[in-house]
């Protein structure tokens, strides 16, 4: 549900943005042309060759290859990717496949050395760039290193594979804010007001540096296990400087904020109507605008659709999500004091050290009920091997 897209076109005009989608254009624009893609293959195929066949060139009497010049398909994906030999992750132990990503799956591990359990996040390196993510990869794993939070999701370590990238981070054992919203439905005011707390707390940190996130979403919003929320997937995030706007159209649809789907300009503004959309739904049961094929379609149905306040909802609650789903980004709520002072969070300190002192109990007593299921990887040894192997179908689809 709620696929991420992006245009990559910041700073052009909508009309002008939806004309330069060839995937020329989309390849220059991460430096790469359709040359480079070609070269990046050619050079793939031989660094395969030569990694895939090394009792071949030493029979033929070939060298030591220390002085080649970095293949493409390693170098381009550095720094942010180091390069691990397959010894250096032999420390590490898979436990299981957590879930599907929307490049590739999500694996517990287990870290023998440190007797400690991770997520590692494995990209196929092909598919990062058949889909033009490079970028959006690269940015998602500086932007985490920059960043330390509470309620931020911590990253433990990034590498590169012959065939894949390696994002590693603290797990998450409830999952995430859409599976427990899919299998309970509506949240009552109480953890809502909570988790509302926590993501305040986030985007004002977030903010304050500079960064707009977004693609705030329940997807995005992981549960550790005492229930609290740890904001995940900084794949779109932005450093914006004071007074700057930006105009890319991305995000998730249904969670865009008007200015976002006309193409700009925009600032933080926008994760704070994604953050109105979520709480909508984690209140309603449903979102507040129902979702469109295209981002057209989607900013015509948000500028038309006058949401339902369910009669059921507490005044506070009411006005919190009107002042969210605000379609004036001036007039909506953005600055922490407003939420400080406001009715729905009479008496909510905003600090993290208390809003994590007790456990979230509703979560808690949801996932003892029905724990999370992790599918088993049998024969899975090599993290580097092809996972569409080894994945069974049905997840991977
Ligand atoms: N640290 C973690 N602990 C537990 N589960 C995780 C963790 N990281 C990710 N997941 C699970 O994997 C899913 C996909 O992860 P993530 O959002 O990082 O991938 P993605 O490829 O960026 O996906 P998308 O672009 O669709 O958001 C999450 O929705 C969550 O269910």
């Amino acid at each position: 549900m709620g696929a991420t897209t992006s245009a990559h076109k910041e700073g052009m005009f909508p009309m002008e943005r939806i004309r330069a989608q060839s995937w020329k254009s989309v390849l220059s624009g991460i430096g790469l042309t359709t040359s480079s893609l070609e070269c990046l293959l050619a050079a793939r195929r031989a660094l395969k060759e030569k990694l895939w066949m090394p009792q071949k060139s030493k029979k033929e009497g070939s060298t030591s290859n220390a002085e080649d010049p970095l293949p493409h398909f390693f170098s381009l994906f550095l720094p942010e990717f180091p390069i691990w030999s397959s010894a250096g992750t032999q420390q590490l132990k898979i436990l299981g496949f957590v879930a599907k990503g929307s490049i590739g799956p999500v694996l517990k591990v287990l870290d023998c050395t440190k007797a400690s359990v991770f997520a590692v996040k494995v990209l196929p390196k092909m598919e990062v760039m058949r889909r033009d993510t490079l970028k959006q990869c690269k940015e998602e794993v500086s932007i985490q290193r920059q960043i330390s939070h509470p309620f931020i999701r911590s990253i433990g370590d990034s590498w590169q594979g012959k065939e894949h990238l390696f994002i590693m981070c603290s797990y998450c054992s409830y999952g995430d804010l859409y599976r427990l919203w899919m299998s309970s439905g509506r949240f009552g005011e109480e953890t809502i007001r909570l988790f509302a707390a926590e993501l305040v707390s986030v985007l004002g940190y977030l903010h304050d540096l500079g960064i707009v996130h977004r693609d705030v979403k329940m997807e995005n919003i992981l549960l550790d296990e005492r229930g609290h929320i740890k904001v995940t997937d900084f794949g779109l995030s932005r450093q914006l400087r004071f007074g700057e706007r930006a105009y890319t159209i991305c995000g998730t649809l249904q969670y865009m904020a008007p200015e976002v789907l006309h193409g700009g300009p925009y600032n933080h503004s926008v994760d704070w109507w994604s953050m109105g959309v979520l709480l909508y739904a984690l209140a309603v049961g449903k979102f507040p605008v129902a979702p469109e094929k295209d981002h057209m379609a989607m900013l015509e149905s948000v500028n038309q659709t006058t949401y339902d306040m369910p009669a059921n909802l507490s005044s506070s609650l009411a006005l919190l999500l009107s002042e969210l789903l605000c379609r004036n980004p001036h007039q909506r709520l953005h600055h922490l004091h407003q939420f400080e002072s406001h009715l729905f969070f009479h008496g909510v300190f905003f600090d993290p050290v208390v809003l994590q002192k007790y456990p979230v109990d509703f979560v808690v007593n949801i996932r003892k009920s029905e724990p999370m299921a992790l599918q088993e990887l049998d024969g899975f040894c090599d993290f580097d091997c092809d996972l569409s192997e080894v994945l069974t179908p049905p997840s991977l689809a």
